[in-house]
């Protein structure tokens, strides 16, 4: 019997450019068949591990491994069972949408059924037309159909959902699921939680170049029901409210804009909460509480307790 090699594998990955650490102790693996969520804020380095998966960058330590093959040592044959949709490509705007998926074939040296996957992003009528008259959206299926070619064992798409509409989100998820059942491994980087939420299976919460999260999304539901946010309307400063807030166990964040507190907390410490409102000499003009969805729990990973004014 053998044993599938791990689809994508980050092993103690490092990237600095200059002063700038990108990637620091990347530790990571995403196993056949799996759709792996990669989230995180604008410059917490997730294009950058893109680029160390596809071996675009050296890791200045570690090594990256796709099927089991370092993709510094066997840049070719690791590309080959890639598709990427790379962040920030619009297409060459003279030639046409089927041209780019020719081209696509061509560089993989595999024939591609230009229209079959025209089709399948929801680009048949336009296949003809240059890119030059295509929308953002367009162009970004146009990018998607482009990473299909060749039928790659592992797709790789840095933020996909950029321009798409909610028809083409959902042809998106559309495509995904059906690579997925094709048997693809799917690695998927947004700052976007709904697109992850609805299409992933595992995620990664990278936060300044490290990963401080690598769990199901049901487990981060889970923890995000464990959760709570008090929202105060204050009628003066609310500075020493806020004092006493932060000194609370086990309160995470407190957001303060204007008169206006967020107050984020596990769940069981709601009461203690209020309690320290009701005692502060500060006027309360309304108390609301909410239990923290997905967003939130993915906002704490990648903030962590701070006070922001
Ligand atoms: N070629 C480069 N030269 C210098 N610094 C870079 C380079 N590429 C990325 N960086 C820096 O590395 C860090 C991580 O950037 P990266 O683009 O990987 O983040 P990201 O999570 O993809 O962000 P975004 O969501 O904004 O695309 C940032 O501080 C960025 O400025």
């Amino acid at each position: 019997m053998t044993v599938a090699e791990p689809a994508l594998a980050f092993r103690g990955v490092d990237k600095r450019y200059g002063e700038t650490v990108a990637v620091e102790e990347l530790s990571l693996v995403v196993d056949p068949g799996e759709t792996f969520g990669f989230l995180g804020p604008n410059g917490a380095g997730k294009t950058t591990a893109i680029h160390l998966a596809l071996g675009f960058v050296r890791p200045d330590r570690g090594r990256v491994e796709v099927f089991g093959h370092d993709v510094m040592a066997t840049p070719r044959q690791v590309r080959r069972r890639v598709g990427v949709l790379p962040e920030g490509f619009d297409g060459y705007d003279r030639l046409t949408g089927r041209e780019h998926v020719e081209f696509a074939a061509a560089s993989k040296g595999v024939e591609a059924e230009s229209s079959t996957l025209l089709d399948r992003v929801g680009l048949r009528g336009d296949a003809d037309r240059r890119v030059a008259s295509y929308s953002k959206g367009m162009r970004q299926r146009l990018l998607l159909a482009m990473a299909l070619v060749g039928e790659p064992e592992l797709l790789v798409l840095d933020e996909p959902a950029t321009g798409l509409d909610p028809a083409g989100t959902a042809r998106l998820r559309e495509v995904i699921g059906a690579a997925v059942e094709d048997g693809a491994t799917v690695f998927f980087s947004s700052h976007d939680l709904t697109q992850v939420e609805a299409v992933c299976d595992r995620v990664g919460i990278l936060r300044d170049g490290r990963l401080v999260a690598d769990e199901t999304v049901e487990t981060l539901r889970d923890s995000a029901s464990a959760r709570a946010v008090v929202d105060i309307r204050t009628g003066d400063a609310p500075t020493p409210l806020v004092d006493r807030l932060c000194r609370l166990d086990g309160v995470e964040t407190v957001d303060v804009d204007g008169r206006s507190v967020s107050v984020s907390c596990s769940r069981d410490r709601i009461s203690t909460v209020i309690d320290a409102i009701g005692e502060s000499p500060v006027p309360i003009e309304g108390i609301t509480t909410e239990t923290s969805s997905l967003e939130e729990a993915f906002l704490d990973r990648t903030t962590g307790t701070e006070v922001v004014e």
